[in-house]
């Protein structure tokens, strides 16, 4: 089932600043507090991965950068059949993932991009930590920080499980736009100029980022 397909700047990752064409599957059984795309939740439709092929051509023209994300786009197992198809046709394919599914049945021209799940997500119960040994130098993480207590977390497991060493970047983001009403525990809040304070003070060997989109066009905006 398919959410969404657009044509975008990629906003996150190593990748980002470049054209990307996006894929969104739909559903998710994950419930970080802060998601902005709930609407991946429930809303979607069937299609025939021969016409998912076609539509990212159509729209991408001869774009050779897709990303397939969702709601949890590892979910689906038609997905694994979608990703190499993608490969075949000679794109690069990223994957964007909570880290809650098995990451070793993607194809391995396929690029993960693993997202860790702090305490301030509320789902940090669900990594699935053996995805950690299967990550390779063409993989990134990425740790989604909604309070210093996340910081302090996030710190102890990069260094735990040296992940700058086993992956190409590890992301350090900051939460955008808590949204008001929202259960988020332990969570206060996050500026990227304290995070950003915060890393050169303990020399951190990663890779700030923050969500380009979001500043490009407006932070409730779908389909960009
Ligand atoms: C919508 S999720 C889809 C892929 C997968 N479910 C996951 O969580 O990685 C894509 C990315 O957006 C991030 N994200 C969602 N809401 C965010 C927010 N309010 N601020 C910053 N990042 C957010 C997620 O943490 C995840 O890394
Ligand atoms: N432009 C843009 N870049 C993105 N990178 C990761 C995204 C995602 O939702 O997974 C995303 C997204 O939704 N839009
Ligand atoms: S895992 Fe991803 S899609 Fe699912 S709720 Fe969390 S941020 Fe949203
Ligand atoms: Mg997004």
């Amino acid at each position: 089932m398919i959410n969404e397909i657009f044509y975008s700047i990629q906003g996150e990752s190593t990748w980002a600043g470049l054209p990307c064409v996006f894929v969104r599957l739909m559903g998710c059984h994950l419930r970080c507090g802060y998601c902005d795309t709930e609407y991946a939740f429930h809303e979607g439709k069937r299609w025939a991965v021969d016409d998912v092929l076609a539509e990212v051509e159509r729209i991408g023209g001869g774009c050779s950068l897709v990303e397939v994300t969702g709601g949890e786009p590892l979910l689906q197992p038609s997905v694994h059949e979608l990703m190499r198809r993608l490969c075949d046709a000679g794109k690069t394919v990223l994957v964007e993932t909570s880290g809650a599914c098995d990451i070793a049945a993607c194809d391995e021209r396929v690029i993960r991009i693993m997202d860790l799940k702090t305490p301030g997500s509320g789902e940090v119960e669900r990594n699935r930590w053996s995805n950690i040994e299967q990550l390779t130098q063409r993989d990134e993480v990425k740790l989604v920080l909604t309070s210093r207590e996340d910081y302090a977390w996030a710190r102890q497991v990069i260094a735990e499980h040296r992940l700058p060493e086993r992956v190409k970047a590890v992301l350090l983001s900051a939460v955008h736009e808590i949204p008001p009403g929202r259960e988020l525990p332990g969570a206060t809040g996050l500026s990227l100029r304290d995070l950003a304070a915060w890393v050169l003070e303990d020399g951190l060997a990663v890779r700030l980022q923050t969500q380009l989109h979001k500043l490009i066009w407006d932070p409730a905006a779908r389909g960009v």
